[in-house]
């Protein structure tokens, strides 16, 4: 292949002790795009990413990161491949910009270390031993390690997890530039407006397997791209509702879906028009519910998300 993406991975499978964690997942994340990947806990998210750095050994399918194979091509791609880590992986007695310059030192051409520690605030504990930096501190470093080497793609796993709003929109800028200067990056996030705002393509991954992708207006539009909210009492028959909510609309419209988003918090998903409301307001009367604070708004990623992997805890 002339110009391979970024990432492509095909078919990959991981156990652990007998269980697959990664079930046969495919993915393609090209290059000047960002790419979120999305799931719950424990869904694969941070194996497949593994696997990806060449950290794992994948049980089955093939990994690609342009189109090289990160076990056995690990020299070829280490200089072209920035990773930032849940935990850092930063040496602990080592100061924060010593950490920084040395990992510079090992890159044939380095971003400027000075102006990258400016970009992410790192002037303020540049002196301070790794293991004494705050969490959000840690993640800006582990960052700026990433970055330093210029990579042609760049793995961020929870990049934002821990900052604090002027450090995550400084992040987001980095990410985004990266993204002008032709970098794929594949980020794995929990954090939906993170997603909602960087992400070209976003992959949902449940049970080790991609269950939806697409750009995040294609995944919200799927199926209508609007939501009914209201306020009622807690423990309405949601699939009854949803039933007679499917039945009001034509054939062809994709099934309703409603959600007890917390106790007494209804979201109603699925194609919404005039019919649905009245079918809704008439179905609670029928059961002397009163219906309170009723909106019609746009789906967010969240709603999707909710959606696609249910709402029990993981
Ligand atoms: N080394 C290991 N040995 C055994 N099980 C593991 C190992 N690493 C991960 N797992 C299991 O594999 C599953 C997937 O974990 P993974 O870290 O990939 O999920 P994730 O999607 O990144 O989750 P999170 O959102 O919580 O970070 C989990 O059930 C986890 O307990």
């Amino acid at each position: 292949m002339p110009n391979p993406p970024a990432v492509a991975i095909s078919g990959l499978v991981k156990r652990y002790g007998g269980r697959s964690v990664v079930d046969g997942l495919d993915l393609v994340a090209a290059r000047g795009q960002i790419t979120a990947v999305l799931g719950p806990n424990g869904a694969g998210k941070t194996t497949t990413i593994e696997c990806c750095e060449g950290l794992r050994e994948p049980d089955a399918g093939t990994v690609r990161i342009l189109g090289l194979d990160p076990r056995r091509d690990g020299a070829a791609l280490r200089p072209r491949v920035g990773v930032m880590l849940q935990d850092g992986g930063l040496p602990s007695g080592a100061r924060a910009l010593e950490v920084l310059r040395h990992v510079a030192a090992m890159y044939a051409r380095p971003r400027d270390v000075a102006e990258l520690s400016e970009r992410l605030g790192l002037a303020s504990f540049a002196g301070t031993a790794v293991r004494r930096l705050s969490g959000g501190q840690r993640q800006r470093l582990a960052l700026a390690a990433a970055l330093v080497g210029r990579p042609d793609v760049v793995f961020l796993d929870e990049p934002s997890s821990g900052l604090d709003p002027q450090s995550r929109r400084a992040v987001w800028d980095l990410v985004r530039e990266l993204r002008a200067d032709g970098v794929g990056v594949v980020l794995s996030t929990h954090v939906m407006a993170e997603a909602e705002d960087l992400a070209d393509h976003v992959v949902v991954v449940d049970h080790g397997a991609v269950i939806a992708q697409g750009t995040v207006a294609a995944l919200v539009a799927a199926d209508g791209d609007r939501t009914v909210r209201f306020l009622a009492r807690p423990g309405l028959d949601a699939v009854d509702l949803a039933r007679v909510l499917t039945a009001a609309g034509p054939p062809d419209r994709a099934p309703a879906g409603v959600l007890e988003a917390e106790p007494g918090a209804y979201v109603v998903t699925g194609a919404v028009d005039p019919a649905v409301i009245a079918r809704l307001t008439a179905w609670c009367a029928e059961r002397d519910v009163l219906v309170q604070a009723l909106t019609v708004g746009r789906r967010t990623l969240e709603d999707v998300f909710l959606e696609l992997t249910g709402r029990s805890l993981r």
